[in-house]
């Protein structure tokens, strides 16, 4: 499909992007570059690539496919080092879980002449570094591409191709819609994820052994979230600021209208409330899917179906 992938950042997703390339026969040469030589020398170790370098331009020079997996909040330094060497017609790519402040981030740096084509997969583990990747991790989950002006269609659909390949569903949408559904299905559940098992940690009167001995499977899940990479979901906040806020302000409201109706005895409120979720995690299910499918409807004005 591809001459020469280059990786620019092998943790998590380059690694697991690594292995796919490989199983599928996606790129007939992998070179791969990131920050650290001890990174570098593990994912060699592991046989992630075909080449490894230090330097991020000699990794680029001569692909036709480059994929940036670092954390969101580097995308615009990352790109800035190799952006001279990147060929003519090279697809330009990237992993991130935001996508407007990646793409303001890579674009002044990226020649004409190159296609940048932004994807998001919608897939991933509380676990990072190069040993945490595996080939099934994109396996009918989502990939978003969210293309950037002037589009060029046969990298879209080149890209496409990729991830299909990697046994991803394509969708794509804009960058705006994509982190305004991304905010509301992703980023403020890890952010209440953080929250709750920081709370659960500091009580007082629940020691943080108590926490883990008695930890049933909701709060299991919840500390699970929260080990996730804290370089990775501090970038996701600070760079999905506006999107987070309005749905943290949302979903503020909806909280205090549940602390009221206990409060106030009002079970036929908290029925209400459950009943509905129950019915959209079994539609959820009977979609075949075991987790949060975005909502890709547009102009509902309404991106958290259920919610309150
Ligand atoms: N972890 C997850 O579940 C998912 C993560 N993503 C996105 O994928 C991207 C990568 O995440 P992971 O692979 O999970 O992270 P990771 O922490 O496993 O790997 C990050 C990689 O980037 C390198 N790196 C970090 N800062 C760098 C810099 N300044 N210059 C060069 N290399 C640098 C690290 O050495 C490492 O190789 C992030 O943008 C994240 O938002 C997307 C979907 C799921
Ligand atoms: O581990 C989980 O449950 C996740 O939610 C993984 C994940 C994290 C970040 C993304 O941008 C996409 C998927």
């Amino acid at each position: 499909m591809f001459e020469r992938l280059a990786l620019v950042g092998i943790g998590l997703i380059g690694s697991s992007i690594a292995l796919n390339a490989k199983a599928h026969r996606l790129a007939r040469h992998v070179a791969i570059t990131t920050r650290r030589q001890s990174t570098l020398d593990r994912a060699a170790e592991l046989g992630l690539g075909d080449s490894y370098h230090m330097e991020a331009a000699d990794a680029v020079r001569g692909a036709d496919l480059v994929i940036l997996c670092v954390p969101v909040g580097s995308s615009g330094a990352v790109t800035a080092e190799f952006a001279d060497a990147l060929s003519p017609g090279a697809i330009v790519s990237d992993v991130g879980s935001v996508k407007g402040s990646v793409i303001a981030q890579m674009r002044p740096h990226l020649p004409p002449g190159v296609h940048f084509v932004p994807a998001h997969p919608l897939a991933g583990t509380e676990h990072s570094g190069p040993d945490a990747g595996f080939e099934a991790l994109f396996r009918n989950r989502w990939c978003i591409l969210t293309p950037v002006e002037p589009i060029d269609e046969a990298a879209v659909a080149k890209l496409r191709a990729f991830w299909e390949a990697c046994g991803s569903n394509v969708e794509v949408m804009t960058p705006e819609h994509h982190d305004l559904v991304l905010a509301i299905v992703s980023h403020v559940p890890h952010l209440i994820a953080y929250n709750i098992v920081g709370t659960a940690a500091d009580l007082e009167t629940v020691t943080q052994s108590e926490v883990v001995k008695f930890s049933a499977s909701g709060f299991r899940d919840f500390t699970r979230i929260a080990a996730s990479d804290p370089t990775m979901w501090r970038d996701v906040f600070l760079h999905n600021r506006e999107a987070v806020l309005e749905m943290l302000g949302r979903f503020s409201e909806d909280l205090a209208s549940l602390q009221r109706a206990i409060r106030w005895g009002d079970g036929e409120a908290l029925f209400d409330l459950f009943t509905r979720t129950r019915a959209i995690r079994r539609g959820v299910i009977e979609a075949g899917q075991d987790t949060a499918k975005p909502d890709f409807g547009r102009g509902t004005g309404d991106p958290a179906p259920g919610a309150g």
